[in-house]
């Protein structure tokens, strides 16, 4: 099995499960408890599968102890197992499994994320490249629900957007790869394991990816906290750079 399908595979089954254990949970589960065992679950279940099917390769988790040994491996799975928790454990639509290899002196190379609530996984070997300008009244930038960029509201007028909420660093990627959107803007804090496959994916796509300073978006560093991202269409990360740096 190629990296890519693994990664799909590995995010489906990760979905499926995060969904069973919600059925499970029934409504008597808190939001906090049910995404705390979804974050658990998730994770275990990843990890048992990295290591039965890419033994020597290293894993950096949002759920897992880092082992420094990370930063001297050629490959690493860098691994949301559940991105929106928040959201899960309210039952909501936007929450994601994300899964990414990164290798040396290549940065992420394979990735797949899934939304399991939406039956659909997304991966590097088979999402379609974005090339058409889909007609929309108003440029939509995607944000957090719950922790918007504190310059979010001047950019968007700036470049005669409109803001829409949702939770997900995952959810909102994805919602710009299939052109449901035309930008996802974060700042303020992250976590490499947040944007990796989200990243893979949109670069596969032919979005613009970066930091909201324009710099790349280094994987696998030392510390692994990422703290701002932005995906957009092609066209928009200039105007979208310059609102943001005049804020
Ligand atoms: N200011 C911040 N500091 C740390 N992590 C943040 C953050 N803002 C968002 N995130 C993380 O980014 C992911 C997407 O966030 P959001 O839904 O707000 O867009 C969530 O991941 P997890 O759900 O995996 O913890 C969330 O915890
Ligand atoms: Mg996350």
């Amino acid at each position: 099995m190629t990296d890519a399908r693994l990664a799909a595979s590995l995010a489906e089954e990760a979905g499926t499960l995060l969904l069973r254990t919600r059925d499970a949970a029934g409504e008597a589960t808190d939001a906090r408890e049910l995404g705390r065992r979804g974050d658990v679950e998730s994770n275990t279940l990843l990890l048992r599968r990295l290591a039965e099917h890419r033994p020597g390769d290293a894993v950096l988790s949002e759920e897992s102890a880092d082992d420094p040994a990370r930063l001297r491996a050629e490959r690493v799975w860098i691994v949301d197992p559940l991105d929106g928790t928040r959201e899960y454990g309210r039952r909501r639509a936007d929450w994601t499994v994300h899964v990414a290899l990164w290798q040396a002196g290549r940065g992420i190379t394979d990735a797949a994320v899934a939304e399991p609530d939406k039956e659909r996984v997304s991966a590097t070997d088979d999402v379609g490249k974005i090339g058409v300008n889909r007609p929309r009244e108003k440029t939509r930038i995607l944000v957090s629900d719950s922790r918007p960029p504190e310059f979010a509201k001047r950019v968007a007028e700036e470049v005669g957007a409109e803001l829409v909420p949702m939770g997900s660093a995952g959810a909102k990627a994805m919602a710009v790869v299939r052109g449901e959107a035309d930008a996802y803007l974060h700042a303020g804090g992250q976590y490499e394991w947040d944007s990796a496959a989200p990243v893979g994916i949109a670069v596969a796509a032919g979005l613009h990816t970066s930091r909201v300073d324009g710099s790349e978006l280094r994987y696998n560093q030392a510390s692994p906290y990422l703290p701002d991202v932005l995906i957009c269409r092609k066209e928009l990360a200039g105007p979208l750079l310059r609102a943001v740096a005049r804020r």
